[in-house]
């Protein structure tokens, strides 16, 4: 039973409860014996779902650092993993990291891109925003410094895919070509 709310609780707010380590713990436990509450559905084994809250609590460092260098398609891929909903797309010769969302009126994609603008004045990372046909708000996250992706890219997406969107988003689904 704890295993099952555990896992709602991650699954709802996108991070564990308690001390991380210890709800970590339990996570990893929950996915390990998934087969103990055979009606779970694990979505993401908790594993998985630490990964992703772990990348959202880092921090960017300064895009113009030398150390900085864009990464490789691959590494792309692999980092993919830990941002829920982002996908890759080429723009340019420029790789990026895109993401799609319909929210339920202008108003509430400009409070959207409101509290992007929050995380990434605090990071110094900051997303091309997009707000088209009203309702469609399309983001896409690079590192212009270097011309591609580098890990403070998917900071920032990991850290919109905490954000509370519940009351700006629209029942319908968003699709790639509005
Ligand atoms: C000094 C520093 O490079 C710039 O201020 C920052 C601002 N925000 C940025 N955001 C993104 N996405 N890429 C950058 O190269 C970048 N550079």
């Amino acid at each position: 039973m704890a295993a099952l709310l555990l896992h709602r609780f991650v699954r709802i707010h996108r991070r564990v409860p308690m001390t991380a380590p210890a709800a970590v713990g339990a996570a990893i436990f929950c996915a390990s014996s998934s087969s103990s509450v055979p009606h779970l559905e694990m979505s993401t084994s908790g594993k998985e779902a630490a990964a992703k809250v772990e990348l959202s609590t880092k921090s960017c460092v300064p895009c113009n650092s030398r150390d900085l260098h864009a990464m490789s398609e691959d590494s792309a891929k692999k980092s993919l993993e830990q941002v829920t909903g982002w996908e890759l797309k080429t723009e340019g010769e420029i790789l990026k990291l895109h993401r799609a969302w319909k929210v339920k009126n202008f108003v509430k994609g400009l409070e959207f891109f409101q509290l992007v603008a929050a995380i990434a004045e605090e990071e110094g990372h900051h997303p091309d925003l997009h707000l088209v046909g009203w309702n469609n708000v399309k983001i896409d996250v690079w590192t212009h410094s270097v011309r591609g992706l580098t890990d403070n890219d998917f900071i920032l997406a990991a850290k919109i895919n905490e954000l509370k969107l519940e009351d700006l988003l629209s029942k319908k689904k968003a699709t790639t070509h509005e």
